[in-house]
């Protein structure tokens, strides 16, 4: 078996799981979060970084690794983990999202997606097989079904030809997964906002037995109370002796409500992206450090904090690196966000184990978000 989850408790106040996930490159105390690394790389973050603030897993994607360098270049250093020197857990998306939310003139068929590359303009092509042959030569540890994430809004005609497309696929990549012993291969549920096409999605894929699943087509625009909606009903047609991984997700209020509705993975890329522009999170909320108002604020970006960057820079100096495009100004930032969520996550686990996570929830949200929630 490539992983093993051991599901350690369930928090009596709410659905929330305490879990381990065994990997071959390590444990991953769940839920957690995953910093997203799509080129190899958490942007601005060296891996030695990544595990001071004891990131636990990194995701990266199949798409971007496929253009550049190409999946064969990484193979040929031994892999994802030799490639970018980190040696901890790796899960790879499947290019599925990627394709449709960079690539132009796309075109699907039962296949796959034809479509040009992004950088180079050249007609390329990725099916179930084409994912699982890149994923394959990554060497990640966890990697995903080539999937559709429907857009939201969308007919549910649509939708409902797209999920049995995808479980299709889903059955492919089953078959074409050259490692399943080494890699763990997750199943992604679809179904849009549509509960019935939900439960035949979960249905069709917990019945070809994955070692976890994700449920994606979410974070894709709909309301964040319609995403806890799916999340009430699809969350328990999956068996609880899996991991579950929410695709996208998210701010530090979907982290919590995910959580708390029995999810045990995320990855976005907001923490990381936000960073760039100079927006951190801190336990009272966003702060835009580049304001005008910090330019003499000589306090650390969030006093509660104690990362690197709180304990030695303050918001007047970062705003100033953030203002002059100083490279490490968003190093700094990216640093802090990254060190905020993996923190948030931690404390997550804490309140599941003494079976208080809705007290925390309603704690962490009347300070981040200033009201009582
Ligand atoms: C930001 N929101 C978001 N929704 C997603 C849905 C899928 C989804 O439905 N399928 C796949 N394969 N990936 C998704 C991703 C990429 C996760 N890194 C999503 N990201």
């Amino acid at each position: 078996m490539a992983i093993r989850y051991e599901l350690l408790k369930t928090c009596h106040q709410t659905g929330a799981r305490l879990g381990r996930l065994h990997t071959p490159h390590g444990i991953v105390e769940t839920p957690a979060f995953m910093p997203v690394g799509t080129l190899a790389t958490v942007k601005a973050m060296s891996p030695e970084e990544l595990e001071e603030m004891d990131a636990q897993i990194i995701l990266s994607n199949t798409y971007h690794l496929f253009l550049r360098p190409g999946h064969e270049v990484v193979a040929a250093a031994g892999g994802l983990h030799r490639f970018m020197h980190w040696n901890r857990p790796i899960l790879t998306d499947s290019g599925g999202f990627q394709v449709f939310s960079l690539s132009k003139l796309r075109h699907i068929t039962e296949d796959g997606v034809t479509f040009r590359s992004h950088i180079s303009g050249e007609p390329l092509f990725i099916g179930p097989e084409k994912a699982m042959e890149i994923q394959n030569a990554l060497g990640s540890d966890i990697i995903m079904a080539f999937d559709e994430c429907a857009p939201y809004p969308a007919e549910r005609e649509y939708v409902e030809t797209s999920l049995e497309r995808t479980t299709r696929w889903a059955e492919r990549c089953l078959k074409a997964h050259k490692r399943p012993d080494e890699q763990a291969l997750f199943g992604i549920v679809q179904g849009g906002v549509y509960r019935d096409l939900r439960e035949r999605s979960a249905r069709s894929l917990t019945a070809l037995d994955f070692p976890g699943y994700a449920i994606g087509g979410l974070s894709v625009g709909e309301p964040k109370e319609i995403m806890y909606d799916v999340l009430e009903y699809t969350v328990p047609l999956l068996p609880d002796t899996k991991p579950r991984y929410l695709m996208g997700v998210g701010s530090p209020d979907a982290l919590v409500e995910g959580a708390v509705r029995g999810i045990d993975m995320f990855d976005c890329v907001l923490p990381t992206r936000i960073a760039r522009n100079g927006t951190t999170m801190t336990s009272r909320g966003r702060l835009v450090v580049r304001n005008a108002k910090y330019a003499r604020d000589f306090s650390p970006l969030d006093p509660a904090c104690d990362c690197y960057t709180c304990r030695n820079y303050t918001r007047a100096y970062i705003r100033h690196l953030i203002k002059s495009d100083e490279i490490l100004g968003l190093r700094l930032t990216t640093y802090h966000n990254l060190y905020f969520l993996l923190r948030l996550m931690e404390n997550v686990r804490q309140a599941i184990r003494e079976d208080r996570l809705r007290n925390f929830r309603d704690e962490f949200f009347a300070q981040y978000y200033g009201q009582n929630s």
